[in-house]
């Protein structure tokens, strides 16, 4: 009787309980080595005597005994054992000669980046081991750069070692905007974004061929025509949202707001579901959903950000026989219902075209068509799973990053009242214009540009608070990247962690205050006839338009405002002129810095050169929503500045804030706050 070798391997194999684990590269070794082993024996007399001692039957006549097998059983064990064991230090040997090879500074972590370090984090943190500045704190982040620290210590740019390979990390703005360039040398890491897979494919995570197609059909979604719809709809969830904090009976001079970041997440949700999937909501209504769930559209959003990495590591087939009030619960009640929530708002517009009265396509539109109808280049359709997949990440990508950007800003100007005076200015003057024009209300197309400090305050939080630290690529091929003057080659496989952080901290590209929060290093000053709009009087005259006391405008004369007018630029400035940008320098240093393309934004502010400012990243691969993000936040301070301020409850210093902002939540996606910090409105 004959037993073929592979069967033989696998009952050893099984034995360790290992199988399930391995890759198919993986699996095959083990074979390998298992053969080896086993081909030292007569297998033909090898196999019947299994059998037969297996089966209770005598072994008489066979040459080798049971103990012999029984022990060369175990010595395959040990081999295997060792071999997997070693496994990971013999790839780091190989990788270090690699990263050796490169000539830039270099650091052995023994644990791979990614996934890994940030289990890491989220457990040791939560055991409460984790101090920042502590080496076990400095030793983790070295898969995980988080501002400028470890670039102080390394350089701009250095390779991190570790038993996964090697990861370039940049803090170098020419680098950054080289990988940012090439597309095709420089894509995403293979299977990177896995998590936010989870609805299916999307444009994210896609690359090659399938992301130009994604692209295609989504890209054109985002342009001039749903900007006006994003301001228009910002305006008025801003309103529901003021609302929504006043007691019912009577406007108050103060109203206070205890958990600011779930407002603005709430607010966030429903401007996009508006704005690109046609399905305007009141400040807490649902859109339709496909099947009944007890949670609400956006408890289904919180719950489901909250669990996702249980959805993402736990099979689909064992996440929904959990138990319902267990973690694995709730992520499968807020995956289910979010998922019905998304088959709810694509079935209603799916009714708008076969009725025809969708005359301008939203992003489900563009997906639902494209689901239909195939690809003139593609000669294919967009398969449900990709439809779901988009759906889902332009909700997720298009609200949260937003909505913590406002978060952060609004408890910024809380702590900087001066820094929020020139915005109040900015505000007042821009409804005193409009009514000079004859307006009651704000158009995107002719205000949306006259903001200038708002701008500036939205870029110097997105500087300082990045919502994605680190956008990570890899070399397709060896690639020759050019630092400090000299060439050095970036092997094939070798990931890239842009540090958008530590490039927004590196003082050469940002100045020593690099860390400072000052919005004024944006405003252009003069130079260029762009003058600031506004002129901050001693004790300011309420504007026209800010004079309002109920949501009727009133009419406002036609004479000019004491705060119009071709002022000579700003006195304030001058008091900030210590923060504004280093000059430009000269080429012949590698310092680079921020201003050094000398061009301006169309709104008379910074507009800073390429590769130093990177919160929606650059390229092809470019956030699609940064123009989205930026007339919704404009829109959002609008409203509310119009007739309130902002500040910090009572009880609460600018240090204790602080210490807070120092800080980021655990286990969330994007940079949040790790506490709430309660803010309140106060009527001006
Ligand atoms: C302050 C707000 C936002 C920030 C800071 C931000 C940041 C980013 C960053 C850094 C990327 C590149 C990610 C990577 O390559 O790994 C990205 C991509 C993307 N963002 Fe945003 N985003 C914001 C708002 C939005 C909004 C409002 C939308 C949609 C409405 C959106 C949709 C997208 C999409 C679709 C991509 C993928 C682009 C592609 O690969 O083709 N984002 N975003």
């Amino acid at each position: 009787m004959h037993l073929s070798v592979p069967n033989v391997s696998m009952i050893v194999s099984n034995s360790c309980g290992d199988t399930d684990d391995y890759a198919p590269g993986h699996i095959h070794s083990s074979l390998t080595i298992q053969y080896q082993h086993w081909s030292d024996f007569d297998m033909v007399s090898v196999a019947p005597s299994i059998l037969e001692t297996r089966s209770g039957r005598s072994t008489q006549g066979s040459t080798i005994s049971s103990e012999t097998i029984f022990i060369a059983g175990v010595l395959v064990l040990c081999i295997y054992s060792i071999v997997k064991f070693l496994r990971p230090f013999l790839a780091l040997y190989g990788h270090l000669r690699r990263a050796q090879a490169i000539g830039l500074p270099m650091k052995v972590i023994p644990f791979p980046p990614g996934l890994f370090s940030f289990f890491a984090f989220q457990i040791i943190r939560r055991l409460g081991l984790l101090t920042p500045g502590t080496k076990l704190h400095r030793l983790l982040s070295m898969g995980r750069p988080d501002g400028y620290d470890l670039h102080k210590e390394m350089g701009d740019v250095f390779v991190t070692v570790s038993p996964a390979g090697l990861t370039l990390i940049v803090a170098d703005p020419k680098i950054a905007t080289h990988v940012n360039s090439k597309r095709a040398e420089f894509p995403k890491p293979p299977n990177t974004g896995a998590i936010i897979n989870i609805y299916g494919r999307n444009v994210i995570n896609a690359d090659g061929e399938v992301w130009r197609f994604h692209r295609r059909v989504t890209g054109p979604v985002f342009s001039e025509r749903i900007h006006r719809v994003v301001w228009q709809e910002s305006m008025n969830q801003a309103h529901l949202m003021m609302q929504s904090w006043l007691p019912s009976t009577n406007r108050v001079d103060i109203v206070r707001i205890p958990s600011f970041g779930n407002d603005t997440l709430r607010l966030g949700l429903n401007i996009i579901t508006s704005a690109a999937y046609g399905c305007p909501l009141g400040w807490n209504e649902n859109p339709p959903c496909a099947s009944s769930t007890s949670l609400s559209y956006h408890a289904s959003v919180e719950q489901l950000t909250e669990h996702l990495m249980s959805i993402f590591l736990t099979p689909r087939w064992l996440l929904r026989f959990a138990w319902r009030d267990s973690t694995w619960g709730r992520a499968w009640e807020a995956y289910t219902a979010f998922g019905s929530y998304m088959r709810g708002m694509l079935d209603r517009e799916r009714a708008h075209l076969d009725a025809g009265d969708r005359t301008e396509d939203n992003l489900l539109t563009a997906l639902i068509r494209a689901e239909e109808m195939a690809d003139e280049k593609e000669s294919r359709n967009m398969e449900p799973h990709e439809v779901m997949g988009n759906a889902f990440i332009f909700l997720f990508a298009g609200h949260e990053t937003t909505a913590n950007t406002l978060h952060y800003a609004m408890i910024l100007l809380a702590q900087h009242p001066d820094i929020q005076e020139l915005l109040l200015d900015e505000v007042d003057e821009v409804y005193d214009r409009a009514a000079l024009e004859g307006r009651d209300q704000l158009e995107y197309e002719l205000d949306f540009n006259r903001a200038r400090w708002t701008f500036a305050i939205m870029s110097e939080t997105l500087r300082i608070y990045t919502p994605t630290g680190v956008t990570n690529k890899w070399s397709a091929t060896d690639q020759p990247i050019t630092f400090e003057g000299q060439t050095y080659v970036i092997p094939q496989g070798t990931r890239i962690s842009l540090n958008a952080t530590g490039i927004h901290s590196n003082p050469k590209v940002w100045g020593d205050n690099a860390m400072e929060w000052v919005p004024s290093r944006w405003i252009i000053q003069d130079g260029d006839g762009n003058a600031p709009l506004i002129t901050p009087q001693p004790s300011r005259a309420p504007s026209p338009m800010r004079r309002r006391s109920s949501d009727v405008f009133e009419k406002v004369s036609d004479s000019p405002s004491p705060v119009l007018r071709s002022a000579p630029l700003l006195s304030p400035f001058a008091a900030l002129q210590q923060y504004s940008p280093r000059p430009m320098l000269s080429r012949s240093s590698s310092v680079c810095s921020a201003t050094s393309s000398g061009t301006t934004s169309p709104h008379g502010i910074v507009k800073p050169a390429k590769g130093t400012f990177l919160p929606f990243s650059e390229g092809s691969r470019a956030c699609s929503g940064k123009k989205f993000a930026t007339v919704e936040f404009v829109a959002v301070f609008f409203t509310l500045f119009r007739e309130h301020r902002v500040e910090l409850e009572e009880g609460w210093t600018v240090e204790r804030v602080g210490g807070i902002l120092k800080g980021r939540k655990a286990g969330a996606l994007t940079l949040q706050p790790p506490e709430a910090i309660p803010l309140r409105f106060v009527k001006r």
